[in-house]
């Protein structure tokens, strides 16, 4: 049983957990010591760092075009490529299967999300286990890119939300209900990217027990309110302020991606681990880090679209009235502030006696290296 650390016991001090009289649940004090100073469960940890100076697993990497201020992050675990270029030919053939059109799987093969999941799951040298995730990753973005990002591609802020319901009826089989399903099952059998949600899920539950695919369907839900939250500001014009576009980004970040590292990895973290409070953390620093890693990579891709994408150097850019410049150097500091956070509480973590949690933050940290790496080598992100 794990010891769990109550929120109650690791307020921090700098934020106020009352908000008009109604109490706040804060995070543990791993991510509040970077707020509020050296205090609570991250502190003996970032200590430690100083005392043996830096961890040789992270490095100050430059990235893009090398102008911006170098990001912090966990250096590349692994690098294989005839195993990336397997798990990339069998995600093709399969998106044949799912009825994606050539073009669409020659764009697939493009982006290389064989690649990216070889990199990112450096404990996994097993093409069909790497599949899962090239699977679901390739059909989150498909769905992201279809039906939520891209004009071009056919996103419509007003379809968004009914389309994101049948691809929860896709992920979540929907409970046999007599002349209803025939017409369910005709939808779901009609959309590619129904059908590749539905099938990245089989080859899951194929392999991931009954807990972790309901994980990454929950975080895939999760994930689909923020994408609505976009949908709403993207159709109105009325875009978020950077602090509210963060919250919401929260819960549209890697972190999906990362639901399915033990999974993928042939082990289990079990559920109150998963969910244990300073794990939730970690693992909510990872993705969010990894997805600004995505928005310093996308400002030239997100501006250009009819109606821009929410992206966080936008929306700080606007917020303050800068430069894209000035605003990418601050998007750049968040970043290496999460990742350093993300160090010390893994650090911190280290002292739970599980040898599964251990195995799964290694896998949190190299999927942050692999998927830098991805991006920072991708065509999709060449302006
Ligand atoms: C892989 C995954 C969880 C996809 C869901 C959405 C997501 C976090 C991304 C695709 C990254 O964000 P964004 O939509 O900004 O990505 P692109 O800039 O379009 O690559």
């Amino acid at each position: 049983m794990t010891e769990t650390v109550t929120a109650t016991e690791e307020l921090a001090p700098a934020v106020s957990p009352q908000v008009r009289g109604c109490p706040l649940r804060t995070v543990p004090a791993v991510t509040a010591s970077a707020l509020a100073g050296p205090s609570g469960l991250g502190t003996s940890a970032a200590r430690l760092t100083t005392q043996f100076g830096p961890d040789p697993a992270y490095a100050e990497v430059a990235w893009g075009d090398g102008k911006a201020s170098p990001l912090y992050v966990p250096v590349l675990e692994r690098t294989n490529d005839a195993l990336g270029a397997e798990v990339d030919r069998r995600l093709v053939e399969w998106a044949g299967d799912c009825g994606f059109s050539e073009e669409e799987q020659e764009k697939l093969l493009k982006a290389g999300f064989g690649r990216l999941v070889m990199l990112a799951h450096a404990d996994c040298d097993d093409p069909d286990r790497l599949l899962i995730s090239a699977q679901l990753n390739a059909a989150w973005w498909a769905a992201d890119d279809y039906y939520a990002d891209d004009s071009e591609m056919g996103a419509v802020p007003t379809r968004l939300p009914p389309r994101l319901a049948l691809v929860m009826a896709a992920m979540d089989p929907v409970a046999p209900a007599g002349e209803f399903t025939e017409e369910l099952d005709k939808a779901l059998r009609g959309d590619p990217i129904l059908i590749a949600l539905n099938s990245g899920v089989e080859h899951l539950t194929k392999h991931g027990t009954p807990s972790q695919v309901q994980r990454i369907c929950y975080a895939t839900f999760a994930m689909f309110v923020t994408w609505n939250a976009y949908a709403a500001w993207r159709y109105t014009g009325e875009y978020p302020p950077a602090w509210e576009y963060l919250a919401a980004r929260q819960h549209d970040s890697f972190y999906t991606s990362m639901t399915l590292v033990d999974a993928v990895g042939g082990y289990e973290l079990p559920a109150n681990l998963y969910y244990d409070p300073r794990v939730r953390l970690a693992l909510t620093q990872a993705g969010t880090a990894s997805v600004m890693v995505n928005d310093l990579f996308s400002v030239a891709k997100d501006a250009a679209d009819e109606n821009p994408v929410c992206n966080m150097v936008l929306q700080i850019a606007a917020d303050k009235d800068i430069s894209i410049e000035d605003a990418t150097e601050i998007t750049v500091d968040l970043h290496n502030q999460l990742v350093r956070d993300f160090e010390a509480g893994h650090r911190a973590l280290l002292a739970v006696p599980s040898p599964e949690l251990h195995r799964f933050l290694r896998g949190v940290r190299a999927w942050m290296g692999g998927g830098f790496e991805w991006h920072n080598t991708n065509p999709r992100y060449r302006t």
